[in-house]
């Protein structure tokens, strides 16, 4: 992952901002700032995390670092970097200064791998050997060398005061292992390697050559690693080499890094002997692990027409700006030969010290954090695009899974105190006092026999040592079952955990299935109502459709309603001469049906004077013309006026609709209604029928109790009205009576 990082900027016209925790925005500053052939747009880069200007140390080592340092315990190797133009940050960033708030990277590093190791042993157990490769030293030996370097040490002693200390302690430590810290300081600088930490005699330091061990894994040839037991010791180391790393005063920054730095911090670990009650590393060299964690500070880039640098800070300058763009160059042709498997290029390490060292890294066998640190000034705009989008670039790099360099762990080392400690009463887990110290002394004459004498007691008790520190079968017998018996203990220990976090399980799995159960049977009676209220949906839906169909035909009706009443008033406001007729007709029958009109009597169209009824039946034809409404019920059952135009059909053109009783009592008479052969004779009457006839007859039968039989004949005119419907206009009802022969007298 790649970090941005905006270091403070005073000034008015920033050309970088932090849009947000992820992307960084160029601003195009003042055109004197810009090169002419540079893009004149605006860009925005995205980024793991952008740290703006706000963002303090604390923040930036929380995620720069922390995983990484969780990587070397685990045996993993990794590389951060700090990039950018000068000025930008980078020292500040790796190194920072004392204070809480200013202290860097490195030293904050530093304190949590310290904090967060177990069972480190004592120094000079693991020393460096040959082709970049650890050994392990006897116990003896290794407190022989202890007593040797302590006369040395103060050559590299640098006191560290006044210093903030980092409190972070992280877990991953495999406690079946014991460990060592290694720190080496390296700078490249003009293309070759310096060891920083190199007893240089007259102060000139030697240069150094790359070279790769057994597992293919860069490495400066002879450069030291020193073995520190404390953070302290590890800045004091530090310090010495940052006196020694090339730093000068350039236009553009006062301590500017001519070099870049490598400080390398090696964790060694091996699977850690059981049987003695040291914490100490079984007598295996195959068996040891080495990750390291490269912090390095690189050399900004810089424009020499900016920095007016001449002699030999150009010098410098134009080998850091080559070096960096090697490094541009291999990350570009890596991405390339990660894209394209058929056409692989050759990656140009080897052009430059600085991509030769981080080979392996770059070919994906370790993690790369890049903390870009840019100068929102103006001035720095060209080369901040430049160096953004380098990184921005390189992010696509894709790194190996890393393959697993630690043993799974056994016994974790606090079982392993408590279990000695209950077996033991206590347990001397520094058992130096067992080693007797050199005697100090002086060989006055051959004759100075207290001086031999303390000599040969020193030799007897090393013989001592030594014979007790062999492999005599006893002791080992002791020292294999006491690691059995701890095993088997931790095992059953183990097994108890297990089975009490297995019985936890199945208690945590019936509660879920029993809350599964309940989640069902809510589901199913979910579901049941989301069917009800479904169908209830479906209901009012239809309901709804129904009701809008009705709405629709009422709409029908009303607007046919409207256009019979808009015609209705157009006859009304401009009558006709028919309609002027019609109205004085239904005004006189108003009259005809008002009480206080003055009574017609019309007459009776039918009437045939002079005839008499025959035998016992007596015919009376009354005829009589009914009052004919000039209001007619229209097909719909309104009322309307009716179309004089329709008064009266043609004779030729009617036909006759004959509404019969559904029971009719044959009277036999001899004076019989006259039904034409085109006439429609029905019980009960349709519409269809109606609007196809011209005139209406209706048959109406009656029969009092003592047997005298009354027929109506009501006859009418079947007209169209003018709203569409038809009309019946009664005028002249038939009425023949058929007296009972026992109502005679
Ligand atoms: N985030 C920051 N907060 C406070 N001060 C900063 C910050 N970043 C940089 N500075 C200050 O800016 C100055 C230049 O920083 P620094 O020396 O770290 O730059 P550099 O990138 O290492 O330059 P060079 O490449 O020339 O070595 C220093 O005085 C440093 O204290």
């Amino acid at each position: 992952m790649f970090f941005c990082r905006l270091c403070p900027y005073s000034g008015s016209t920033p050309s970088l901002i932090a849009i947000d925790e992820r992307s960084v925005k160029t601003v195009l500053p003042p055109p004197q700032f810009r090169r002419e052939n540079a893009p004149q747009v605006e860009k925005i880069f995205g980024f793991g995390r952008v740290f703006s200007e706000h963002d303090g140390q604390e923040a930036v080592f929380e995620k720069a670092s922390m995983s990484l340092i969780l990587d070397l315990l685990k045996g993993q190797n990794s590389l951060l970097f700090t990039y950018g133009v000068t000025g930008s940050g980078k020292t500040y960033t790796m190194t920072g200064k004392p204070t809480e708030s200013d202290t860097g990277l490195l030293p904050r590093t530093l304190d949590v791998i310290f904090n967060s190791i177990n069972n480190r042993v004592e120094k000079c157990v693991f020393y460096p050997a040959a082709l970049n490769t650890f050994e392990i030293r006897s116990s003896l030996d290794a407190h022989m060398k202890r007593h040797q370097m302590a006369n040395d040490r103060l050559s590299t002693s640098r006191e560290i005061t006044d210093r903030y200390y980092e409190a972070i302690k992280l877990s991953g430590f495999n406690d079946d292992m014991v460990c060592s810290v290694f720190v080496s300081y390296v700078e490249i600088y003009n293309n070759y390697c310096y060891d920083l930490l190199e007893d240089a005699k007259n102060g000139v330091l030697t240069k150094r050559e790359l070279r790769h061990d057994r597992q293919q894994q860069v490495y400066v040839d002879g450069a030291k690693d020193v073995e520190v037991s404390s953070s302290e010791e590890a800045l004091e180391v530090f310090c010495l080499g940052e006196e020694r790393r090339r730093v000068s005063s350039t236009l553009l920054n006062k301590d500017s890094s001519r070099s870049h730095s490598v400080f390398t911090i090696k964790l060694v670990m091996a699977p850690r002997a059981y049987e003695t009650k040291n914490v100490y590393p079984v007598m295996d060299s195959s068996q040891i692990v080495v990750s390291q964690l490269c912090l390095v500070d690189l050399a900004g880039s810089e424009r020499s027409k900016r920095t007016q640098n001449v002699g030999e800070r150009l010098a410098e300058a134009n080998s850091i700006n080559q070096s960096l763009l090697t490094l541009r160059q291999c990350i570009d042709v890596l991405r390339r030969n990660q894209k394209s498997t058929s056409n692989v290029e050759q990656v140009p390490y080897r052009q430059s010290k600085l991509t030769h060292l981080f080979k392996n890294y770059l070919e994906g066998n370790g993690k790369i954090r890049m903390v870009i640190c840019v100068n929102p000034k103006p001035e720095d705009y060209d080369e901040n695009m430049s160096a953004l989008a380098f990184a921005e670039e390189s992010q696509a790099i894709e790194v190996k899974k890393q393959v697993e360099r630690l043993p799974s762990e056994r016994i974790p080392h606090a079982f392993f105190t408590q279990w000695n400690v209950e077996l033991d009463g206590s347990i001397q887990i520094d058992d130096r006092s067992e080693t007797p110290c050199p005697p100090t002394f002086c060989l006055r004459d051959y004759n100075d026999n207290e001086t031999v004498e303390s000599l040969r007691t020193y030799a007897r008790k090393l013989a001592a040592l030594q014979n007790s520190s062999d492999d005599s079968s006893s002791s080992s017998l002791l020292a294999v079952s006491r690691q059995y018996m701890m095993e088997a203990d931790y095992q059953r220990l183990e097994i108890n955990r297990l089975k009490d976090a297995l019985q936890q399980k199945d208690e945590d799995m019936e509660k879920l299935r029993a809350q599964c159960r309940k989640y069902k049977h809510e589901k199913a009676s979910m579901k049941a109502r989301i069917a009800e209220l479904e169908q209830a949906e479906a209901d009012r839906a239809d309901t709804m459709k129904l009701l809008m169909d009705q709405k629709a035909e009422d709409n029908k009706i009303i607007q046919s309603q409207k256009k019979a009443m808009r015609n209705v008033r157009g006859i009304i406001d401009n009558p006709s001469p028919s309609v002027a007729s019609l109205r004085s007709r239904f005004d006189q029958e108003n009259i005809l049906t008002h009480p206080s009109a003055p009574m017609q009597t019309p007459p009776p169209p039918y009437q045939t004077p002079g005839r008499q009824p025959v035998f016992r039946k007596r015919l009376e034809a009354t005829t009589s013309t009914t009052a004919v409404s000039g209001l007619a019920s229209g097909a719909n059952g309104q009322q309307g006026y009716v179309n004089p135009k329709y008064q009266r059909r043609s004779k030729s053109a009617s036909r006759l609709l004959d509404h019969q009783p559904v029971h009719r009592v044959p009277t036999g008479t001899v004076l019989q209604t006259r039904t034409p052969g085109n006439a429609i004779t029905t019980t009960k009457p349709e519409l269809s029928q109606l609007n196809k006839s011209g005139e209406y007859r209706l048959t109406h039968q009656e029969v009092d109790k003592e047997g005298n039989i009354s027929t109506n004949i009501v006859k009418g005119d079947v007209i169209p009205t003018v709203s569409g419907g038809t009309a019946v206009f009664f005028h002249d009802i038939e009425k023949l009576t058929h007296e009972s022969p026992a109502t005679r007298k």
